[in-house]
């Protein structure tokens, strides 16, 4: 079964209030969907290997420990998932970056694949998908699909604010894929918003309504 962490520190909460505000524009929205991203792959980042190596400080030598270069990419679900790239890419400036198009139909709810495109060693890395929404679970599910279809073993999803029933999905579809939130919401709506939710993500993000 999927693990669910919700990384609830303060400097998160605090800038989900601001995220999730109506009056927040184009422009302070974006910033702080990078700040939080930023935040949160530090949290996310918690179980990557480390290895001993030995060095000469200014003093003496020491054991002491560095990353064990294990291969990461990130794979944002467009469009909204572009929002949170340049935030985890900070912390984790050589991964990779694949690219995963979907977009949910308005009527159906259903998520639509119109692209992807993955680094070519898909079965050496381990993947973190990123996308601020995660409502019915649809288009999480699809996105999980289609990198296990590539090749890809090891997968994270990371988002800001998930419903019950996108979690649900996942655990569902996907038991191995542990997920990763800022906030987990109420319920969703009739038109599958999230409640309290922020809006629509991509257009909040991109100004685009
Ligand atoms: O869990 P689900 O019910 O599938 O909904 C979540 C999806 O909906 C949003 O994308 P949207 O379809 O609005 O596309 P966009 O990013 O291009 O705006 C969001 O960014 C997720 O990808
Ligand atoms: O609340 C929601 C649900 C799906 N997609 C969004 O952008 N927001
Ligand atoms: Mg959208």
């Amino acid at each position: 079964m999927s693990k669910v962490y919700v990384f609830d520190h303060p400097l998160i909460q605090h800038k989900l209030t601001y995220i999730r505000d109506k009056r927040t524009g184009t422009k302070e929205f974006r910033e702080l969907v990078d700040e939080v991203a930023t935040l949160m792959a530090f949290e996310i980042t918690r179980d990557m290997p480390l290895e001993e190596i030995e060095i000469d400080t200014p003093v003496t030598t020491a054991k002491t420990k560095v990353l064990s270069g294990k291969k990461i990419a990130i794979v944002p679900i467009l469009r909204a998932g572009i929002g949170m790239v340049d935030g985890v890419l900070k912390l984790i400036p050589a991964a990779k970056v694949g690219h995963i198009g979907l977009y949910r139909d308005p009527e159906t709810l259903k998520p639509v694949e119109y692209y992807a495109k993955l680094p070519a060693d898909v079965e050496e890395r381990d993947f973190i998908i990123v996308d601020p929404m995660l409502a019915t679970g649809g288009s999480a599910v699809e996105a999980i699909n289609s990198l296990k279809t590539r090749g890809a073993k090891n997968i994270k999803f990371m988002c800001l604010i998930a419903a019950p029933e996108g979690v649900q999905a996942i655990q569902e579809s996907h038991p191995d894929v542990d997920i990763y939130i800022a906030a987990l919401d109420e319920k969703l709506n009739d038109h599958g918003y999230i409640v309290p939710g922020l809006g629509d993500a991509g257009d909040r993000l991109f100004g685009t309504k």
